[in-house]
Formats: structure tokens, sequence, C-alpha cells
């Protein structure tokens, strides 16, 4: 859909117009030239000073969603080079974490590329399924889709939780958490997007139910984050709630609605009201921020703020617009969210990168750039663009 005419030279596409070429012509070419090691593998991010942190342990999930954004910069056209990339990174995990025949990969790398922790973690192999989607819907690569095949059919013989969902890992912990199923849910959304196959979707039900029973806290309004085993509210952790998480939830369940008709206005319009309403820092007046997390009983937060969130904001806030009968207060946020994210979170010294994480006065307290995040800086930017 085209916003063209309604929106040219709006506030709101000046800023995405902003977002767009600080991506496509900074961020990602920054990335594409020195976000690789020679043996193909993704780099975890860049320091402060702009130089490759090689010294980190490689946590495999960023493998996989480097995957992803070679795939969504290859759509966008800015990297010639990707199906390439993506060859190497697919390589360089098969080569030093592959377990077995499972599709399955150890969950972090030391620095020398020897396994460091070998458990299998679920939330690593949403972001398999994720790249996988990817993979299939930019290249047509019929690989990524028979290793997305394997993958769900290894996550259902060994992490099949017991009642509903699945469990953290190959590992014993004390929680069960919704963030792994959130970002199962995102992939199994994408392989259907990619393949039109039912058993994706069926999936996602299976995860939209666990969410309307469990995870949505129907009294409060709230997105609960940790559960016992038999998923009963975690009694030390349960009163965690993520802002960034909330915003997340409201664009997905944008998405399955898309393909399901499911009814979730509700959801999404309570979600995104409280993820605000809890977590907005509003310091110096314009300056519009969210928590990282809050704790619903005391309402305290620890009043850190990272990147990331805003780029679920930008999401939440445009996939509301898209819905509500009045969209301009969601435009708005969506521009507000686009403006402080640019405004506060690129990095002044190097202003390809971005920083991760500011304190309760907006100051930079860790400038580093975690490859984690470019995935979520461009899927806001694949919802922003919408909208130009
Ligand atoms: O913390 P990293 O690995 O940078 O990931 C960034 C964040 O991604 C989000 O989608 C959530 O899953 C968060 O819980 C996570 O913290």
């Amino acid at each position: 859909m085209s916003y063209a005419i309604e929106f040219s030279n709006s506030p709101l596409q000046v800023a995405i117009h902003r977002l767009d070429n600080w991506l496509g012509k900074h961020t990602l070419p920054y990335w594409a030239e020195n976000g690789f090691m020679l043996n193909g593998s993704a780099i975890e991010g860049f320091l402060a000073n702009g130089q490759a942190d090689v010294s980190a342990n490689k946590r495999i999930r960023v493998q996989a969603r480097q995957m992803f954004c070679c795939a969504y910069a290859s759509k966008q056209g800015w990297l010639k080079d990707a199906m390439h990339k993506v060859n190497q990174l697919d390589n360089f995990v098969q080569q030093h974490a592959q377990i077995d025949d499972s599709g399955m990969f150890s969950h972090i790398l030391d620095n020398q590329d020897k396994v460091a922790d070998p458990s299998v973690d679920l939330y690593d192999c949403a972001f398999f399924l994720l790249a996988y989607a990817w993979r299939y819907a930019v290249f047509n690569d019929l690989h990524a889709l028979f290793k997305a095949n394997q993958l769900i059919d290894s996550i259902e013989a060994k992490l099949k939780g017991s009642s509903a969902g699945w469990l953290e890992g190959s590992y014993e912990y004390p929680w069960r958490r919704q963030n792994p199923h959130m970002h199962l849910f995102e992939a199994f959304l994408a392989l259907y997007q990619a393949t039109r196959d039912a058993k994706w979707l069926g999936y996602a039900g299976e995860i939209f139910g666990l969410f309307e029973n469990v995870f949505y806290d129907h009294e409060h309004g709230v997105l609960r984050e940790f559960f016992t085993h038999d998923w009963q509210l975690s009694k030390t952790k349960g009163d965690i709630v993520e802002p960034g998480h909330m915003m997340e939830w409201v664009w997905l369940l944008q998405e399955y609605h898309r393909y399901t008709n499911k009814p979730v206005a509700h959801y999404c319009l309570t979600l995104y009201r409280q993820a605000l309403a809890l977590g907005l820092s509003t310091t110096n007046g314009n300056q519009r921020l969210l928590f990282d997390q809050v704790d619903l009983k005391s309402g305290q937060s620890a009043q850190t703020k990272r990147c990331w969130p805003m780029t679920e904001w930008i999401k939440a806030s445009l996939a509301m617009a898209r819905t509500q009968p009045n969209p301009e207060p969601y435009l708005d946020d969506a521009r507000i969210a686009i403006e402080n994210l640019l405004t506060h979170f690129v990095n002044p010294q190097h202003p390809a990168l971005y920083v991760d994480q500011l304190n309760s006065d907006n100051q930079v307290i860790n400038a580093s750039a975690p490859a984690s995040t470019l995935y979520h800086l461009l899927m806001a930017h694949a919802e922003a663009i919408q909208y130009l």
C-alpha cells in the first residue's frame, strides 16, 4: 500500500527519510564492510570506538540475525553480495556449531570459534527459523526451507514443553519465558508469509493460545515475562515487565490478524497504552524514550533505555495507525519514536553506528553497537518505508 499522497513531506515522512538514509547509506554499508570476520562469521558488535569487537564470545543467534539482515539488505538493494555473505554465515555455523543432523546449533562459541556452551537454546532456534524464512523469501533458497523444516522437527522432538509451548533449551533453567516464544511466533509468521504453508500458521496459533492464556495478564493489561514450569506466574520475577516486548507483541498480533482475522484489537490497544503508561520516559519534555524494564508492583524502573525498544515502538505505532479509526496520534508517535531514536542512539563519534544504552539522564552508558540490534533497526525500517 502506498501512502505517498496523504503523507508526502509530512514530518513523519521527513523522519522516515532520515531513518532510511541513515540505515541504507551509512549503517548497513559500515556493517557490510566491517562487520564480518575473514572466515565469514558475523562479529558480535562494534566497540564504542567503532572497531570490531573481536574478543567477544559469539552468540550463535547473532549469526542467524545477521543472515536475516543480509537478506533484508538485499531486498532493499543495499547489499550486492548478500547471498555470498549468507552462504558464508551458513558454512560457518555448520562447521563450528552444528549439532549432529538435528539442524540445531551450540549456543555460544568463544573468540577462537570453539564451542563455549554446547547447549541448544530455543531463542537461538527462533532466529534461525526467521533467517530461513527470509532466505527463502528473498533468494528462493530451497536449502533454507529444508533447514527450517528440519529445525522445527528437532524443536518438537527435543524441546517440547510439558504443558504447551517449548522449553528454554536443552539445559536446566528455573523459569519459562515468553521471550523465546515471542520470537518463535515472529519466525512462524515469517515462514507462513514466505511459503503459505498452513503448518507454520498452525504453530503460530499454538503460541497465540499461550499469549491469550498465559503471557497476557487480562487483569493488568500487561505482558508477563517469567513463569514456573507449569506456566504459573513466577513469584520472584513475575512482576518484571518490558515495554519493548509489549510493543513487539502489538506489531506481531497485527501480523497474526492479517493472516487469520483473529480479533486482536483489544490486546493491541491495551498493550500499546500500557507500554507507554508504564514505560515512557519523558525526561526534559520532548525526549521520549522507553525504559528497559519496569516492576509492575512498585512502578519502579531501572531508568536505563536500550536502543532496540525504540524500534519496537516505531513498528507498534505504525501497526496501530494502520488499524485504528483515528491514526493521527499513532502516526505522531511514530514520528516521535523515529526522531528520538535518531537523536539519542546514533553514535556521535561514529555516525554510521548506534549506541546501545542510556542512563536516567539520557547519557550514553554503553556506546557499543551490538550486532543483535541491527535486526531490530531493519525490521522498523521495513514497517516505516511503507509510509513513503
Ligand atoms: O539483548 P540482545 O541480544 O541485543 O537482543 C535484543 C533484544 O531483542 C528483543 O527482541 C528481545 O528479545 C530482547 O529480550 C532482547 O534483549
